[in-house]
């Protein structure tokens, strides 16, 4: 709530700004020439790919019609995030935000605002531009740079063994910090080319179409100061007054309330353009749980009983830190779900950080929750359901009194989904039997207590599914859990176990050398023939002073 006071006191914020700065007669002033910006844009950035998700997404028309039906006029707008709101939140084409707005206001005030003709001439340049020399800066600390730069110096270290001139070198690079830097740090580019670019094209750069949806487009993008991976939620028509307008600040209202859980996907920033929403959010190099099940399907192979628990546990995590945040997701499907691949043990360190196990090993993936468009608040509910396939009865029956459940309701069946059961029927009969705890068949046998805990998650009657916190301390998935533990523990002992032996085993070594007589050479006694060959078994030829250092392969 906090949050949401926050958002409309800064919404009130820009309205300020708007009628000081007059943006509107800027943006109307540009109509024409920001068409044709447009266009020459467009060209530019051309989606390329297009996601699996396309294919199997929500009923589109079902959705929409509801949609258009409520909102077909702002005035009629019966939602708690009011149109003017979104009117208030338009900053236009302005890349900045209210403190930099405020502080640039007296200052623009005075200046003339930028002809149609100025304006066009700047988009063509800016865009030529980005065709021929992309300027987007490499950060040093992601771990592929890390990887590369240390590879290099490895390289430049073996090359400067061989050099005549080692010394002059040796004393260069002691003198010169600068230069260590630059074999560290890559070339500094040019940070932002703002002005009069949108604030998309000037900080991101766009890779790839990674996936289309209901919402709009996602691109892949670089981020031109920060050189990172972000995705870029481009929402696919003018949002002023349209219906998806709603569906955007949900999103950005829920993503702003929620923060950082390591099973929830990341949220940087929001802004409106052109009168399309862009969010910036974490970028999930695994992509999507359906894309992940559609390739499973195509190679044959199926999600394991522990991956199907890992995933139950994972996205348990998720839920119940937004049902503990007082917010529903009401949108929990497969292409909702999306996969990082596990970066070390930073998110057992973000886990830890919030005095819980996220419930993920050192190995494997991170499953995290995204698409927050349909969250609502569980306490004054304005639900949107979500795709119908996925839907709780209860939901259609608009008894809203469990809508935590619904969560757990379509995280069964996404479980299901992913264990190999047949697409889920939009409606109908079969939509029907779902409802009623019937089960369709799986191609794989699960265990009794796996099977009847996705049947308990199924259950009609909503009171009697677990809740996302009783889900994440479930035996059946514990199990699992102290499980992998267990087996962690056994590595980590048998480490530990040769770690002691060769230790005991140089002690041992040290206590005879102490003991055993030395011989006297300096009286004319000559070592032995072998001596002075062979080392004596047992001890080493090089290093002997230094402790012998060894690998184990430990995590
Ligand atoms: N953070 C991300 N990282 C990687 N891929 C993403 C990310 N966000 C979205 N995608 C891709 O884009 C697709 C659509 O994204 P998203 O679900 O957010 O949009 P949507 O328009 O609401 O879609 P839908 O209506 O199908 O739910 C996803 O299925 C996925 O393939
Ligand atoms: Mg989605």
């Amino acid at each position: 709530m906090e949050a949401f006071t926050k958002i409309s006191s800064m919404a009130m914020l820009f309205d300020g700004i708007n009628q000081k700065l007059d943006f509107s007669s800027c943006g109307e002033e540009g109509n024409s020439s920001d068409n044709s910006s447009d266009d020459c844009i467009s060209k530019i950035r051309s989606p390329r790919v297009k996601s699996p998700s396309f294919a199997c997404r929500t009923p589109r028309v079902q959705r929409h019609r509801s949609r258009s039906n409520t909102l077909s006029s702002p005035l009629q707008c019966t939602s708690p995030i009011p149109y003017a709101s979104w009117r208030k939140l338009k900053l236009r084409d302005s890349p900045n935000t209210p403190k930099s707005l405020l502080s640039k206001s007296s200052h623009l005030c005075s200046t003339s605002k930028i002809s149609c003709s100025q304006r066009t001439l700047c988009l063509t340049s800016a865009a030529s531009n980005l065709i021929q020399a992309p300027s987007v800066n490499v950060n040093p600390f992601t771990p592929d740079t890390v990887r590369r730069n240390s590879e290099k110096q490895w390289r430049n270290s073996c090359r400067s063994d061989d050099d005549d001139d080692y010394g002059h070198r040796l004393k260069h690079s002691l003198t010169s910090s600068e230069e260590d830097d630059e074999a560290f740090l890559p070339a500094k580019r040019r940070a932002v080319q703002a002005f009069m670019l949108s604030r998309y094209e000037s900080e991101f750069l766009e890779l790839e179409c990674i996936g289309v949806g209901e919402f709009g487009a996602v691109y892949k993008c670089v981020k031109r100061l920060d050189g990172c991976l972000y995705a870029i939620k481009r929402s696919q028509q003018p949002l002023a007054g349209s219906a998806n307008e709603q569906l955007a600040l949900k999103e950005v209202y829920a993503h702003a309330v929620l923060g950082h859980h390591p099973h929830v996907v990341r949220y940087y920033s929001a802004w409106a353009e052109d009168d399309h929403m862009i969010i910036q959010n974490e970028y999930c190099d695994g992509g999507s749980l359906s894309d992940a099940i559609v390739k499973k399907q195509m190679q044959c192979e199926r999600f394991s009983t522990a991956e199907l628990k890992d995933l139950l546990l994972q996205v348990s995590l998720g839920l119940k830190y937004i049902h503990s945040s007082g917010l529903v997701h009401l949108d929990i499907k497969p292409s909702n779900i999306f996969i990082c691949q596990r970066p070390g043990s930073t998110a057992a360190v973000e886990g830890e950080s919030e005095g819980e196990d996220d419930g993920s090993g050192p190995e494997g993936v991170i499953y995290k929750i995204g698409d927050l468009g349909h969250v609502t608040s569980i306490r004054s509910p304005q639900v949107e359901e979500g795709d119908s396939r996925f839907l709780a009865s209860e939901i259609l029956h608009e008894n809203y009194s469990y809508l935590p459940k619904a969560d757990i309701f379509a995280l069964g069946l996404t479980v299901l989904l992913a264990a190999g059961a047949p697409p889920l029927p939009q409606n109908g009969d079969d939509w029907h039997r779902l409802r009623e705890g019937k089960l369709p068949k799986l191609p794989q046998d699960l265990s009794p207590p796996f099977q009847s805990l996705l049947q308990l998650l199924l259950d009609p009657d909503p009171t009697k599914r677990p809740s996302a916190r009783e889900l994440c301390k479930h035996t059946v998935l514990k199990e699992e859990r102290t499980g992998r533990l267990a087996a962690q523990l056994r590595k980590e002992l048998n480490v530990e176990r040769f770690r002691t032996a060769m230790l005991e085993k140089q002690l041992q070594e040290a206590r005879q050398a102490a003991l055993s007589p030395k011989p006297n050479f300096s009286a004319g006694l000559k070592p032995p023939a072998e001596m002075g060959s062979l080392p004596r078994s047992g001890r080493r030829l090089v290093g002997r002073k230094q402790a012998r250092s060894m690998s184990f392969g430990c995590p």
